[in-house]
């Protein structure tokens, strides 16, 4: 027998998906309270994880905030990781402990974007395992700005629906295009554990 072919017996996963969106998952008043916490004092240009924290204007242009994990945002702590350890459990499977890092608040003006890029890597952001996105903006409130996924050699777009919740492992390539016009927020955050397994 090849060994390189001898079965582990291990479990599958029949329900892994390179992204799984969730449309309405916060409504039109949820997503009110979270677009007034960006607070302009406290906005900061996006670094780059992993590499050292540069901000690199080719690869990521971006504002971000940090919403604190102060008792009146537990309620969004809590919706969202709620919804991670759900999707988690259905479709992953992956060692979770909490998230990683303070939820993101960001906010791509005209020409802003995040290219092609992995969330998961070296050090700090190899606790990733998933990754979720919060389109906080109404469709008709920017031009460009998807989030885009690739897969094998093929693009596809999140839904923009405000509201919408996007959940993706971290080792998906995805990128958001360039705003052409308006503005898009968008919450980002991650659920991490031990090293993938
Ligand atoms: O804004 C988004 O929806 C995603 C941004 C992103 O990919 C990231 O911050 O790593
Ligand atoms: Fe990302």
């Amino acid at each position: 027998m090849n060994p390189i072919v001898f079965p582990f017996q291990q479990a599958t996963r029949p329900h892994f998906a390179e992204f799984v969106f969730y449309e309405g998952f916060f409504n039109p008043q949820e997503v009110d309270k979270i677009r007034n916490l960006w607070s302009s004092e406290n906005e900061v240009d996006a670094t780059l994880s992993g590499g050292g924290k540069t901000t690199d204007e080719t690869l990521r242009k971006t504002k971000l905030t940090f919403i604190k994990d102060s008792e009146e945002n537990i309620w969004l702590y809590q919706k969202i990781g709620q919804l991670g350890i759900q999707c988690n459990h259905e479709r992953y499977g992956y060692d979770l402990l909490g998230f990683h890092h303070e939820l993101q608040l960001a906010r791509y003006g005209e020409g802003d974007f995040f290219d092609w890029h992995l969330d998961f890597g070296a050090g700090e952001i190899s606790h990733r395992k998933l990754s979720i996105s919060v389109q906080l903006s109404d469709p008709e409130e920017y031009e460009g700005g998807d989030l885009q996924f690739m897969i094998n050699k093929n693009y596809h777009n999140a839904p923009r629906t405000k509201g919408t919740v996007v959940v993706f492992p971290s080792f998906i390539m995805h990128r958001v295009t360039p705003i052409t016009k308006g503005v898009r927020q968008s919450i980002v955050a991650w659920l991490a554990g031990p090293p993938y397994r």
